[in-house]
């Protein structure tokens, strides 16, 4: 440990002068973000280089923000001779030593010589990867840590073989920084994990972008860590391709996703969408609840087929003729649709192999042109054209239609409002939402499925049609959407939501020039700032966007169904179902993608134990594994208690290897339901300005949730819960993925007897703590 005051303030000189340089970087940007918002009009190219340049300096003010919390984190000794001939991009060998931060930074005057290694960059690998065996040049890795912009303590450890045998925890990267961030308090949001990324995450993290990677690791090993930074990685190596496709990270839930939304902005990465599963039906918020067994019903691969019959029962066959009384084309007269020829015109169109809503035109043409020649047949044939008493008009000609004629008539039926209304009852124009809706609100329309669900499976997906959509309806409106085709109303509706995205990019872009005044700016720079924003608003500058489309490649995806993103990751994907599956793979045509998960923690009853059974329909055997062995979250004493239950899951998985111990023991006492807020004040009380997580049985929370949020202040309890707050009451769904410095599992045996996969429900809840557990048992 080196942390003399000397190197403190040596290493204090450099961090200034980075952070001077970043301030610069910033006012400049402001400064042309400004120029660019005041300008209007100009030939159609100066709008474009307009646009992208607002576009750019948005990114670039907001990342330069971003970036501010330990913009510099590390320093690279290499031996004698490694140093010379610094590279300019940062990528070689050179810069000796070198310093590791948030972002790239270039000394402008100097031949861009690099002062500022991205973390990304080739050349910043040794900070995570040179061991005292293999030190890759290394002779020395420094964290340094800062609090605002002071460094405030150094870790130095000195590469060499000897200092590698007195080291107690063999293999670990920048340890006394590590364990320092592993103890310190939760703040309610994840925080990022650049400074201390380990060897085996760093390999995940840079994997090639291409094909599937899982990702298996036990609780706690960093598999969110690692699936954010990889996206950041990703976005930094593969700019070009991945700006304009865009990456997709699906999470298990709202408050999960509010859980790590800070991570990748504080990485100043922006061209990321974070989603639910529940979020990817644009235009649809999935938020209605059901039963477990319900929702695994509809993630089964047969509701594909169930869809596909339920688009074919609402192409109808009439029992009889069905009338149809014309108004102008003849009036007062009326044709006679009979059923072979509905049939003949249904199976014409189901043959096209169109999607059902553009099949419809040609099942149209069909019909209309049997209509056609029925009322051809009918008002040409004179029918006194025999008879001998007709008079002046006897005998007379039969009328003969040519193809001219008989296109009128068509035309002039497809007006005819009983035409238009048959055929719409025939073969009726659907959207994804109706054709969902519809079939759960019918026993009837269920009924087209009874070869595929059976009699009780069908009674468990009966439902009022109003109430919307839940969660694992989505990935059935996706497959609806599939089966019925993109037709015009739907490219309106994308067309809305884009308009949409730019208004609220627009209000961003002004949002971010508001913002960037630093506080020691020069007045001038803060006036042209704030005169550009006085003079223009948000719906004025998104109309301005309206021609070219300047929304990140990111917007355009949020509010785009058939959006082919360039890399998907999947985090919690035990969790998913076959049919949430074949969403993602649709929306990943490349198949470039990473799923992150641990089969022992599945809860969902659609969800996998097997990777193999997910992935081998799609890239057969294809995929690659990777694996995190050590849990950087637990600490042993309560990893001890959880690796029992584990036991009870499969015998055969192994929990990870914590990485540290505490020394404190999990208690484990009877529940008295009238004491329970007072056993959570005390956790409180132990982790100081930490946070508690209760974890209480989904069938209990109503009873013992709000006298806990009565006696306890800062107390959250319910469905979105505000994590910030001291003390979460929560379900294990609610819990996944999150963590907190004190739990308190309340109820096991219930939380175990509530479903199905409850021994892994309790295995979840037992592994959120990084400091303390305490577990009280129902008599
Ligand atoms: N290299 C690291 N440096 C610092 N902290 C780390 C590191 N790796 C993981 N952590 C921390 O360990 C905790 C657990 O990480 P994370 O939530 O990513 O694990 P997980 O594998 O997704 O867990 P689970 O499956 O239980 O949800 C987080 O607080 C994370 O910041």
């Amino acid at each position: 440990m080196s942390s003399n005051s000397a190197e403190i303030s040596h290493e204090q000189g450099y961090v200034s002068a980075l952070y001077r340089r970043l301030d610069e970087m910033r006012e400049q940007s402001a400064r042309r973000l400004a120029t660019l918002l005041r300008q209007a009009g100009g030939t159609p190219q100066a709008k474009t280089e307009r646009d992208s340049g607002v576009a750019l300096y948005t990114d670039q003010v907001a990342q330069y923000g971003a970036v501010e919390a330990g913009l510099c984190f590390g320093r690279l000794d290499f031996d004698e001779g490694e140093g010379e001939g610094a590279a300019a991009d940062g990528d070689g060998p050179g810069d000796n030593p070198r310093y590791i931060g948030r972002i790239g930074i270039f000394d402008e005057a100097h031949d861009h010589r690099s002062l500022l290694v991205d973390w990304r960059a080739p050349a910043a690998r040794p900070f995570y990867l040179a061991t005292a065996a293999s030190p890759d040049g290394v002779t020395r890795r420094r964290h340094i840590r800062t609090r605002r912009r002071s460094v405030v303590a150094l870790d130095d450890e000195v590469l060499d073989l000897e200092a590698a045998r007195e080291s107690v925890h063999e293999g670990l990267t920048g340890e006394a920084a590590l364990l320092s961030a592993l103890s310190a308090s939760r703040t309610g949001r994840m925080r990022d994990i650049v400074e201390t990324i380990q060897a085996e995450q760093d390999r995940i993290i840079r994997a090639p972008l291409d094909g599937v990677l899982v990702v298996q690791g036990g609780p706690g090993t960093g598999k969110t860590a690692v699936a954010l930074h990889r996206a950041a990685y990703l976005l930094y190596t593969h700019r070009r391709e991945l700006s304009t496709r865009a990456v997709l990270i699906v999470g298990p839930n709202q408050t999960f996703l509010r859980y790590i939304s800070q991570v990748l902005p504080s990485l100043a990465e922006t061209g990321v969408l974070l989603g639910t599963l529940g979020d990817l039906f644009p235009g649809v918020i999935a938020r209605r609840s059901e039963p477990a067994e319900v929702a695994e019903i509809k993630g089964r691969p047969v509701m594909a087929d169930v869809l596909a019959a339920a688009v074919r029962d609402r192409q109808r066959l009439p029992d009889e003729p069905l009338p149809i009384t014309l108004e102008t084309a003849a009036q007062g007269e009326t044709l006679y649709l009979q059923p072979a020829t509905v049939r003949a015109a249904r199976e014409r169109a189901r043959r096209s192999d169109k999607p059902h809503n553009l099949a419809r035109a040609l099942f149209d043409t069909e019909i209309v042109h049997s209509l056609a020649t029925q009322l051809a047949e009918k008002i040409g044939t004179d029918p006194y054209a025999d008879d001998p008493l007709g008079g002046d008009d006897a005998p007379g000609e039969e009328i003969l239609f040519d193809e001219g004629d008989l296109a009128e008539i068509r035309r002039e039926l497809r007006k005819e409002p009983e035409v238009l209304g048959t055929l719409d009852w025939l073969w009726p124009i659907l959207t994804p939402q109706q054709l969902v809706a519809g079939l759960f609100a019918s026993d009837k329309r269920l009924d087209a499925a009874s070869s595929l669900l059976t009699e009780s499976e069908r009674a468990a997906l009966r439902r009022d049609p109003r109430g919307g959509f839940t969660p694992a309806d989505v990935p059935l409106l996706d497959e609806a959407a599939e089966l019925l085709g993109e037709d015009e109303a739907s490219k309106a509706a994308l067309a809305e939501r884009l308009r949409q995205a730019r208004i609220a990019y627009a209000e961003g872009a002004l949002e971010i020039a508001r913002g960037s005044v630093s506080i020691d700016a020069e007045d001038e720079v803060e006036n042209e700032i704030l005169s550009a924003t006085d003079i223009i608003g948000a719906s004025e500058l998104a109309e301005r966007y309206e021609d070219g489309d300047r929304l990140t490649a990111a917007q355009r995806a949020a509010a785009d169904r058939t959006w082919a993103f360039g890399h998907v990751i999947v985090d919690e994907a035990q969790e998913l179902s076959p049919m949430a599956w074949r969403l993602l793979m649709r929306r990943c045509p490349s198949r470039s993608m990473t799923a992150v998960g641990d089969v022992a923690q599945t809860g969902d009853l659609a969800g996998t134990s097997s990777w193999d059974g997910i992935f081998a329909p799609y890239v057969a055997d294809r995929w690659r594994l990777s694996e995190l062995k050590v849990n950087y979250r637990t600490p042993a004493e309560i990893m001890a208690v959880a690796a029992d239950v584990l036991a009870r899951i499969d015998p055969s998985l192994e929990p990870p290897r914590s990485v540290r111990q505490t020394g404190v023991e999990p208690w484990v006492r009877p529940l008295d339901a009238a004491q329970l807020p007072k056993v959570v004040l005390d956790e409180a009380a132990e982790v100081g300005d930490g946070r508690v997580g209760v974890i209480v049985p989904a069938g209990r929370i109503a009873e013992l949730g709000p006298p806990i949020a009565d006696a306890v202040p800062e107390v959250v309890l319910g469905a979105q819960p505000d994590l910030e707050k001291r003390v979460a009451v929560l379900t294990v769904r609610q819990a996944k993925g999150l963590e907190f410095d004190a739990v308190v599992v309340v109820d096991p045996d219930a939380i175990v007897a509530e479903s199905p996969r409850g021994q892994n429900d309790l295995y979840v809840a037992l592994t959120r703590a990084t400091q303390r557990l305490g577990i009280l048992t129902a008599a």
